[in-house]
């Protein structure tokens, strides 16, 4: 789960919403989904892009937190979860990784159509469709986590000049 990862993907706000708008646009037509299961917390801003591109009102949850013991190790535990099956339901995260989570949800909801908008190798076959892939030595720094700083110019690192 990105602890071998050397590198880093920073996704703006607006890549994010573009790459999820082009996630909503494959769950057309709108009509065959009864609603959205977001996967707290990273799905719950995907899944309000897409609850408002498909029209759907009925958004749910399914709270999942991960505790890490040591690099192999992560355990997930649930703290609520939407009932049912997942039939009809769009279950959203913003991204899959080691597929840690994804295993659980697919558990949870087998019936659910299961998206997200980031892939990694490692956990990629378990998600029904996701827009953009990712390699598994990158760490995906997302909007929420970020905030705008300065940059020194290249040259102040040039010891040329
Ligand atoms: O494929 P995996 O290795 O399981 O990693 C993917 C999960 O990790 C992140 O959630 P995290 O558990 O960090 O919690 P958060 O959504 O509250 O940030 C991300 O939002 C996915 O849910
Ligand atoms: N932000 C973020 N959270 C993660 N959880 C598991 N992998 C990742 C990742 O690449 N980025
Ligand atoms: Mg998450």
């Amino acid at each position: 789960m990105g602890f071998a990862s050397s590198k880093q993907f920073f996704v703006s706000w607006e890549e994010l919403h573009r790459a999820t708008r082009e996630l909503a646009r494959r769950q057309l037509p709108a009509s065959q989904w009864k609603g959205i299961i977001a996967v707290s917390r990273g799905g719950l801003v995907p899944s309000s892009i897409l609850a408002r591109e498909l029209n759907l009102r009925l958004v749910q949850t399914v709270c999942i937190t991960s505790y890490v013991h040591n690099e192999q190790q992560k355990q997930l535990k649930v703290l609520s979860a939407a009932e049912g099956d997942g039939e009809g339901m769009l279950v959203v995260d913003d991204l899959v990784d080691t597929g840690n989570t994804a295993k659980k949800i697919r558990e949870m909801y087998p019936k659910a159509k299961f998206i997200t908008v980031y892939a990694k190798p490692q956990g990629r076959d378990l998600v029904d469709e996701y827009v953009a892939d990712v390699a598994q030595d990158t760490w995906i720094e997302l909007p929420w986590d970020m905030q705008l700083n300065y940059s020194d110019p290249l040259c102040k690192s040039d010891k040329i000049d």
